[in-house]
């Protein structure tokens, strides 16, 4: 219990989670980062973007990565997926090397990937054509996943006449229908409004509850990330580091009412204290100051509103 705030200590687990994590461990693991880091080389010199991460995902996992900006996390995500290459340490997806990109990761981005061109029962099948699956296949496949994600009724319609929640609905779906071992969503939701953004919360932990997948998320979002994960990796920048490797002590399966649980709370303010550290007020006066001194006056002097 912290004295200072009623609230329990996000390290206490209640049996049933206690024994939940138990059972994970014991998964076969999946992605294997040890010793990683990237050290981006710049006209100004060197950059290290990631520093000695290690961390392992267990089958259906649901991991979620935090840091503040610049804490490398969309550096982390496309080097899983294959996307940028890491200087040290090893990435192990099953035991083997990542190399390149593979049909073994699933990937989600925050800006809509869809092809604008193609149907949504397209865009679904595109990827199984790809490689070589006959379009009679191919479409059973995309129907039985958009079937899934809710948006069977949608299969013919274009992207520009779906909302960017069921746009980001298909994308779930053409990621899944390759039967990727990992699913990496970067900020998946960060263009949604808010409501559309709970929604997709829920939707994706129920997709999540009746798929073979693990999932990696990167958020920056701390209600997001303590409401879908299972660990959360928090990360800290320059150079970007694992802080902690926090287990969710909130229970299974979750639901709106969570949010204001004690577990959740306690586990927010841990992450609030890791990423936001309280300042003194006289660090947020020199913010201030900095922020005055760098405006540019665009009216008369004279004409004060204060
Ligand atoms: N292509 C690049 N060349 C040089 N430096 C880079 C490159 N990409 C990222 N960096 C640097 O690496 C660090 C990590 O960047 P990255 O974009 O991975 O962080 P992030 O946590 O995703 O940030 P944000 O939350 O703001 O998107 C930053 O200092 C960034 O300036």
């Amino acid at each position: 219990m912290d004295m200072n705030t009623n609230l329990p200590s996000y390290l206490d687990q209640s049996e049933a989670v206690k024994n939940r994590f138990d059972r994970l461990k014991q998964r076969e693991v999946i992605l294997e980062v040890k010793q990683l880091g990237k050290v981006y080389k710049t006209a100004k010199g060197e950059v290290t973007a990631l520093k000695n991460i290690n961390f392992k995902t267990h089958r259906r996992e649901f991991v979620c990565v935090i840091g503040p900006s610049g804490c490398g996390k969309s550096t982390l995500i496309r080097i899983l997926a294959g996307l940028e290459p890491h200087t040290s340490g090893d990435v192990l997806l099953d035991g083997k090397p990542v190399t390149g990109p593979g049909r073994d990761r699933g990937m989600v981005f925050q800006g809509y990937t869809l092809f604008p061109w193609l149907s949504v029962r397209k865009n679904v099948m595109f990827g199984l054509e790809m490689n070589n699956a006959s379009a009679d296949e191919a479409g059973k496949e995309a129907d039985m996943w958009l079937e899934l994600v809710g948006l069977e009724k949608f299969a013919n319609a274009y992207p520009h006449e779906l909302s960017g929640g069921m746009k980001q609905r298909v994308a779930i779906a053409r990621a899944l229908v390759n039967q990727p071992r990992i699913l990496l969503m970067d900020e998946p939701f960060g263009a949604l409004d808010a409501q559309s953004r709970a929604k997709m919360q829920t939707h994706l932990l129920e997709i999540w509850r009746n798929v073979d997948v693990t999932i990696l998320f990167i958020t920056h979002d701390l209600d997001e990330a303590i409401f879908l994960a299972d660990r959360i990796l928090v990360l800290k920048a320059h150079p970007g580091e694992v802080q902690e490797l926090i287990e969710v002590p909130v229970p299974r399966p979750r639901s709106v009412r969570d949010f204001t649980s004690p577990e959740f709370l306690a586990t927010k303010a841990r992450l609030e204290a890791l990423i936001h550290p309280p300042k003194t007020l006289a660090e947020k006066d020199a913010e201030d100051e900095a922020i005055t001194q760098r405006m540019i006056r665009f009216v008369n002097i004279e004409d004060n509103v204060e």
